[in-house]
Parts: C-alpha cells; structure tokens; sequence
C-alpha cells in the first residue's frame, strides 16, 4: 500500500475537509438488512460507514428492533426497514447484508429498488441472491448501482458454476456489469472492479486475513460512505476496495492478523488509513 498510489488514483479520497463544511455535507446513508440471526451483519456495514465518514447513518433492520441503541456506536439511529424506506432523507442506500432470502425480503428489496432510483444503491449479500432470482429487475436508474458479489453470489447473477467465474474473473465481472447496467465488485483475492461500461481493474490490496466473516459487510458500508461524501463512483468504488484491502494489509504488519483479523478491526483501520492519505494544501 502507498499512500502515493491512493493519492494519484483517488484523489477525492484524499481531500481535506473544509473547514466550513456540517455533517449534510457528507449525505445519509441508509443500511438496509440484519434480519434475524443476521443483526451483526447490517451493524458492521453502518459503524464501518460512520467512521469511513458518512455525516448520519440510519439502520433499518429487517425485523422489530432488537435493542433501542448500539451501545458501541449510540451515532447511529436504529429503525425497521420499512420506516427507513419511508423516510426521505436517505442520499445513498446499502442493502442486503444479513436481509434474509424470504418473501418478506423479496418484498423489501422490490421497494429498495423503487426508493432509491434517484441516489446510489450498493447491493450485497442476500441483496444479490434475491436479484438474482429474476424476479427484480434492476430497471433504469439515475445513479450508480453498485453490486459487490464473492464468487458464489457472482456465479449466482450469471447462472452460471462459481468454477467459471473465477477461472474467468475479469470475462465474469464485465458480464454483470452488463447485465445489470452496474458497477460490479467481484470480490475475493485481487478483487476486480468493472464500471457499467465494462472498464476493468484489479485491486491490489488485502490479504487472507479478510477471509473471515463480515469483512464484506464491511466493505459494502465503506462504499456506502464513500458515495455519501460525495465521491463519483469511478473513484470511490475502487478507493474503498483499496482501502479495505490497505486496512488489513496495515494490520497484518502491525501483526494484528492475518490470522484471528476481524472485520470491526479492518473498519477502524481503514479510518486510519483514510486519514493519512488526506493532502494538505502546498
Ligand atoms: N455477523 C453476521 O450477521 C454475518 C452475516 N452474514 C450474512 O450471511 C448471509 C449469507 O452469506 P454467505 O456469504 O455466508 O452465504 P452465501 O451467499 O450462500 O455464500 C456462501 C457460499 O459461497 C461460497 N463462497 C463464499 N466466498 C467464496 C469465495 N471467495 N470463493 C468461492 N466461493 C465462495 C462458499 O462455498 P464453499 O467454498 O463453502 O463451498 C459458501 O458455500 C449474508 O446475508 C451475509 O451478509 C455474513 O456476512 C457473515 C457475518
Ligand atoms: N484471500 C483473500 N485475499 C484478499 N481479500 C480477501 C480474501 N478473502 C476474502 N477477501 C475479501 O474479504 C471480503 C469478504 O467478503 P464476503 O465474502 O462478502 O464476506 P461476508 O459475507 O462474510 O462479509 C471481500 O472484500 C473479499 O475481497
């Protein structure tokens, strides 16, 4: 990881804040997801979101509130899904972490797509075997769709074996961005990265020590932060899979990992990565 490398490809990541600037200058993000036996899920996606910067995180879980409060991150406002959804604040929206693959689920993400045709939609998870069940359409969208896949949930939007996807990665990454008019994140080692007009890249950061559970929910609440400031697509979905991928490989050096890493540990690492990339003037 250098910070030189960042700093020339992304460099809205790295821009200080100005000193006028209110916490409505870095959006409302809407988490989406946490049914039951999954709460965790859309919890590490929201506090991964809030100190990657996002100005207010909502969660919205897909079951009655099971606490009043996150005692370790109280920032965050807690509600059910469908009240979020009736809300009208959110600007970007991060769905399917933990969301269940019910009907009730296909419900929601049917009203996900609805609500945010106007605001930038990252869908992971049970988000993306729902969609891929073709009874969804992604439909015509005015901001970005941002679909972050591991190979399995890949193989599972192109119908294909998950053996194909990843002895074709790039081929499989362009195919559902093309599909679903998407950025798509396939996710794994050496994560690749397609624009919705089929441009590849591949991420050069991270380790094995990402290989745990919720370390994907993490990264889809770091997109969601970073669209929230404000940074286009193009540069803020390669930047947060580089600075998830640069959040463990800190961590690893710190001897924190790669085995026993958690996902908690790579969000507020990456908060510390993120920090250290910001240019100052002259
Ligand atoms: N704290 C919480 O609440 C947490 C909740 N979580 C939530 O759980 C839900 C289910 O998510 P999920 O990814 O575990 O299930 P699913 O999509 O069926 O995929 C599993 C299959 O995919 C495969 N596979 C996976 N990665 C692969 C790879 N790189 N390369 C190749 N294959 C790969 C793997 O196949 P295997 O290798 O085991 O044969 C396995 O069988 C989801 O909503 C999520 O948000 C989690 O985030 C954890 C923390
Ligand atoms: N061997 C690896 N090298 C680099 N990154 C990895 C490796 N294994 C997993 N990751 C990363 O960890 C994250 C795992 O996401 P995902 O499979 O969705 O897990 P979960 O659903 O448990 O959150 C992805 O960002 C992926 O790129």
């Amino acid at each position: 990881m250098t910070v030189e490398y960042a700093q020339r490809h992304f460099p809205a990541l790295c821009r200080p804040r100005l000193v006028e600037s209110h916490k409505g200058s870095f959006g409302t993000l809407g988490v989406i997801g946490g049914a039951p036996g999954m709460t965790g899920a859309a919890l590490l996606a929201a506090r991964a979101a809030l100190v990657q910067g996002a100005g207010k995180v909502k969660v919205g879980f897909v079951q009655d509130l099971p606490f009043a409060v996150d005692t370790l991150h109280p920032e965050l406002m807690l509600m059910r899904a469908d009240q979020l959804l009736r809300s009208s604040d959110m600007t970007v929206c991060v769905a399917g972490m933990g969301m269940g693959l019910d009907e009730k689920s296909l419900g929601l993400l049917f009203q996900v797509f609805r609500a945010t045709i106007d605001i930038p939609l990252v869908l992971d998870a049970d988000g993306l075997t729902l969609l891929a069940q073709g009874q969804i359409g992604a439909g015509r969208r005015n901001r970005a769709l941002v679909l972050t896949p591991h190979p399995q949930e890949a193989a599972r939007l192109l119908d294909c074996d998950v053996g194909e996807v990843q002895g074709a990665r790039a081929r499989a990454a362009v195919a559902i961005s093309r599909k679903y008019d998407a950025w798509t994140v396939l996710k794994g080692h050496k994560t690749v990265i397609c624009s919705p007009q089929g441009d590849t890249q591949t991420n050069c950061t991270g380790n094995p020590g990402l290989a745990s559970g919720g370390t994907g929910d993490v990264l889809a609440g770091m997109l969601g932060a970073c669209l929230a400031q404000g940074i286009e697509a193009a540069q803020a979905v390669p930047g947060a899979v580089w600075l998830h991928g640069a959040a463990a490989d800190l961590l690893v050096d710190e001897g924190v990992g790669p085995i026993g890493l958690t996902a908690s540990e790579v969000s507020l690492a990456a908060r510390r990565v993120r920090n250290s990339l910001v240019m100052t003037e002259g």
